[in-house]
């Protein structure tokens, strides 16, 4: 195991626990140590030892050998294969367990290639305690490397309510990074609806606890059922810290919810801790999917980085646009509401990331068994949703799906749970924005879906527009011909004004 942080060091443990022996390597001694303490007092002993350098580690695993990164992205990677290689044989296998760039992946895989060494690029989710507990993981490259690795792999991922592993073949190449890497844009895209959620919840006059009751309802039946990110909400909503004799009692003075101490900043964009929200957005972007509310989760976290600058802006706004109290006639009508429009959010997270995948899929030729991310997705990682899992992704993924079935904005299943949702959606937005709440998922969600169902947008107007400047040529509504579905450049061209000399322009004052 080569970095042994929170994931790597769980992950270590995960395997020491199901009897394997495991190597460990990180630059701190102590992080190695700890994972060690860990392992003795958990009954493994002697299954772990600890390595300073490649060749002593590389010594000490029988072939062919299994290398596990759980490092951060970027060029660490790149210098710890570069300074592993000359220690490598044929057969060996880099299963690289970080967030990692696929373009990276891709560029190692690229690199090994001709010396044997299979490089396979592993998105694993769940969080620290799904590393220790079993988490879900997602495999994409070398088809034989993967073969060799699944048996282990399925030993210690999650399992799902049928026992099933979460892990499975992606595809190849990088598929299994970029699999990984939408995972963490869904989850940005859901994080927020639940958090905006939450945020009107507590403009309602709701307390802390009675938030965190009302996500436990939400968790245990209904769209939002089986839903990991909601089931945490519920939980975290009721922790207090210890106080000074050192247990969590119900005394709100000496014991705070931990949560009410939070400050409102999610950083890891900006400290390049993290790149997946990024990355995700940037694909969607560059890959022409519209995703607007992945595109919003990501704004709203990059605003919230930078708390100074929110207090200076506030400053000069003279206190800015506060969320008011919201003042709700009647609340379980309303928490209906709110419930079915965080759930129509991250319905809306899901078809967007899967739009994302299918379109790289397309362009990269990764051959991706989309029955296998549904299975990944079962359990174990954060963007687990047993109502959208078993009830619209199922009959989707679980056959072989054509890429008009990926789109899942052309399903009658989709479309009849957005249908039902879109009035409960559309009066939280119209409530929340009378009250100046903070609603950038939640309110992209309602445009999103009357932007991609649409056939009489406004963008007729901006058509217009950019042919009267930039002679960008346009369809007519007349044109009955196939072209005009597809995203061609039109047949048309108005002389909406024509060009003129700079003396017609500015006329008699002007000078040469
Ligand atoms: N935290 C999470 O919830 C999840 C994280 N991930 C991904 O897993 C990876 C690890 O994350 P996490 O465990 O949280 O991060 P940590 O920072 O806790 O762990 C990374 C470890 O890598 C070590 N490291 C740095 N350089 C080297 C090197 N050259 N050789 C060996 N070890 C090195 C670090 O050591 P040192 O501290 O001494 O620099 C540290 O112990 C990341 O890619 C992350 O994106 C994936 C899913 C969930
Ligand atoms: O990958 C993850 C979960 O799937 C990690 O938890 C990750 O650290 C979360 O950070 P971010 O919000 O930046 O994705």
């Amino acid at each position: 195991m080569i970095g042994c942080g929170s994931m790597g060091g769980g992950m270590a443990l995960l395997f020491a626990e199901d009897g394997m022996q495991v190597a460990l390597s990180d630059p701190s001694e102590e992080a190695m140590d700890a994972v060690i303490a860990k392992a003795e007092q958990s009954g493994y002993n002697g299954r772990m030892t600890k390595h300073k350098d490649y060749d002593s580690l590389c010594k000490s695993l029988s072939s062919p050998r299994l290398l596990i990164f759980s490092l951060p992205h970027g060029n660490v990677g790149d210098k710890v294969l570069e300074g592993l290689l000359p220690h490598l044989s044929r057969n060996d296998i880099v299963l690289d367990c970080g967030n990692e760039h696929f373009a990276n992946t891709e560029r190692r895989q690229e690199k090994v290639k001709n010396t044997g060494i299979r490089y396979v690029g592993c998105g694993v989710s769940g969080g620290y305690q799904a590393a220790r507990a079993g988490p879900s993981m997602c495999p994409g490259g070398d088809v034989s490397a993967l073969k060799e690795l699944l048996p282990l792999l399925e030993k210690v991922a999650a399992k799902d309510k049928a026992e099933k592993p979460c892990v499975g073949i992606i595809g190849k190449g990088g598929s299994g990074h970029y699999v990984k890497m939408i995972h963490n844009g869904i989850e940005h895209g859901m994080m927020s609806a639940i958090c905006e959620a939450w945020g009107i919840m507590r403009k309602m006059g709701m307390e802390y606890e009675e938030i965190g009751n009302v996500f436990s309802q939400w968790n245990s039946e209904g769209e939002l059922r089986g839903t990991f990110l909601i089931s945490i909400g519920a939980d975290l909503s009721h922790k207090r810290e210890p106080g000074n004799d050192g247990k969590a009692k119900e005394d709100p003075n000496n014991h705070p919810l931990v949560l009410s101490e939070v400050l409102d900043k999610v950083v890891q964009d900006v400290t390049g801790e993290e790149g997946t929200g990024i990355w995700s957005n940037t694909e969607a972007i560059e890959l022409h999917v519209p995703a607007s509310t992945l595109n919003v989760a990501h704004a709203l976290r990059l605003a919230s980085a930078f708390r100074g600058d929110r207090e200076k802006a506030n400053d000069a706004f003279d206190g800015g646009f506060p969320p008011a109290q919201m003042d709700i006639n009647d609340k379980t009508a309303f928490l209906e509401d709110l419930r079915k429009a965080t759930y129509a959010a991250c319905l809306a997270s899901y078809i967007q990331g899967f739009n994302i995948i299918a379109r790289a899929d397309q362009e990269h030729k990764w051959e991706i068994d989309y029955s296998q991310v549904w299975q990944i997705w079962r359990a174990g990682c954060i963007i687990q949703a047993d109502y959208i899992s078993d009830e619209i992704l199922a009959p989707v993924l679980k056959s072989k799906p054509s890429s008009d079935d990926l789109n899942l904005n052309f399903s009658s299943r989709v479309a009849q749970d957005v249908r039902r949702c879109f009035p409960a959606l559309r009066r939280v937005v119209g409530k929340a924005i009378e009250t100046d709440q903070v609603v950038p998922a939640i309110s992209a969600t309602l445009e999103y879906f009357k932007i991609i169902s649409g056939t009489d947008l406004p963008t007729s107007f901006y058509e217009a527009e950019l042919d009267y400047f930039g002679s960008h040529m346009f369809d007519k509504k007349g044109d009955g011909d196939k072209e005009v579905k597809k995203p061609m450049e039109g047949k048309h061209h108005f002389e909406w004004k024509p060009a003129t000399s700079q003396k017609e322009v500015y006329g008699k004052n002007y000078k040469i």
